[in-house]
């Protein structure tokens, strides 16, 4: 048969065990980790201390173990306000903990009260799991699955309504001593509900973390490391995406951008310093890109912007204005300081285009961009016709090719 005695001890082992997973989680770099681990510290602290009531001085069973348990919620809701990047209110937090210690004392050794005690304890706690589902419904990041938020938060707001249910039971009981009371069927019940919380609790902790390093690093494989643009792999991918969503009344637009001159740039100002331009550039194109646009590095100093749902008219308007932008930019570092200018071309795309097709349309216009003076916006639509594929790559000379007839 359940006993309290066996409910806590059972709760003290999946809390060990929840424990140990955590422990293999400390050296991972996610905020919260730390705070969960000591939460779940607490909790196989306190829980056996106050399963040997009557075997070890009441102090230790009754002061002592409610105040780790509630340090447990305290250390877990700091876990979870780390996590999310929030501030923690230890001072109002440890407050409570403080009060906890004193209504122990006082209803155990000023005015013997079990009943009070037991409502003591499950108001921090409802308080506590309410903050936590709160928190996480609240601050849960937007870009990740809402599933683990929701399901800690549904969890943290069961052991709140357990928590209060059983204090106001406890409420209704006359002030005594006797733990028989303890073992009534409706606490065994709660105890019961609130035994498998706070570990699944920790669990739902340990999914959020590992989803959190997959958020790493997915946006490790994504993301260039220095200028912090899309890779040119999640480029492409995201170019075929919005390719076959296109239509006519919503024209995918394409701008290569490429810095003019860059070979001089870093010859002048070393690696380093082109490396400050190229990251200089790329939070500045971060201003122009709206939600929807996509903004990668294609190779050394060639990017791709997307932009979809623009007209071309208005894609040359934001490509002009980016230009300007760039051209009045001053970069300074501990190189120095310089100017740089940009070369863009623009292609609107076609029904028909390959992602391919749809580039080197771009690339065409950027190599007229470079090839009647750089710092300048041309838009494939306005050059000469081209018939056939073949055309096309008698057209576009390679990169290289490209850069050593204009240097
Ligand atoms: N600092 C830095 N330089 C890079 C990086 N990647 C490529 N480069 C340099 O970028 C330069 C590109 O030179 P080119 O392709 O000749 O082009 P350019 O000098 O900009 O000439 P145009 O494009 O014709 O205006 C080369 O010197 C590369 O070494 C990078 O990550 N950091």
């Amino acid at each position: 048969m359940l006993t309290v005695v066996s409910i806590l001890t059972t709760t003290a082992l999946f809390s060990l065990a929840m424990l140990l997973v955590l422990g293999s989680l400390l050296r991972s770099p996610v905020a919260g980790v730390r705070e969960w681990f000591f939460a779940n510290l607490a909790m196989v602290v306190s829980l056996p201390l106050l399963a040997l009531r009557t075997a070890i001085p009441d102090f230790i069973s009754i002061v002592v173990a409610n105040v780790v348990m509630s340090l447990a919620g305290a250390f877990y809701y700091a876990g979870c306000a780390r996590f999310l990047g929030r501030p923690v209110p230890w001072v109002r937090m440890l407050a409570g903990v403080a009060l906890i210690g004193i209504a122990m004392i006082v209803w155990r050794y000023v005015d013997a009260n079990l009943p009070m005690r037991v409502v003591a304890s499950t108001t921090f706690n409802t308080i506590v799991c309410t903050a936590i589902g709160v928190i996480l419904l609240r601050r849960r990041p937007r870009d990740r699955s809402p599933y683990n938020f929701w399901f800690a938060a549904l969890m943290a707001f069961l052991f709140a309504g357990t928590q209060m249910v059983r204090g106001l039971y406890f409420m209704t009981l006359a002030p005594d001593e006797s733990l028989a009371m303890l073992n009534s069927v409706w606490n065994i019940s709660l105890l019961t509900v609130g035994a498998v919380v706070m570990p699944t609790l920790t669990m739902i902790a340990v999914m959020m973390v590992h989803d959190a390093m997959l958020a790493k690093v997915e946006h490790a494989l994504n993301h260039d490391h220095l200028t912090g643009a899309l890779t040119r792999k999640r480029f492409e991918s995201i170019t075929r995406d919005l390719l076959a969503a296109a239509q006519p009344a919503r024209p995918l637009v394409l701008l290569l951008i490429d810095l003019d001159h860059f070979k001089r740039i870093n010859d002048t100002h070393g690696h380093a310093g082109g490396d400050e331009v190229l990251r200089a550039f790329v939070q500045m194109a971060g201003d122009f890109v709206r939600p929807g646009d996509a903004l990668g590095r294609l190779g050394g100093e060639e990017f791709g912007l997307l932009l979809p749902a623009t007209t071309a008219a208005d894609a040359a308007a934001m490509a002009e204005s980016l230009r300007a932008q760039a051209e009045g930019q001053v970069v300074s570092g501990e190189f120095g300081s310089c100017r740089y200018s940009i070369s863009i071309g623009i292609a609107t795309a076609h029904w028909e285009d390959s992602p391919d097709r749809f580039n080197a349309r771009a690339d065409r216009a950027l190599y007229a961009a470079k090839n009647s003076g750089r710092n300048r916006v041309a838009s494939e639509e306005t050059l000469p016709k081209l018939e056939t594929e073949m055309e096309m790559e008698m057209e576009l000379p390679a990169k290289a090719g490209r850069n050593s007839a204009q240097a």
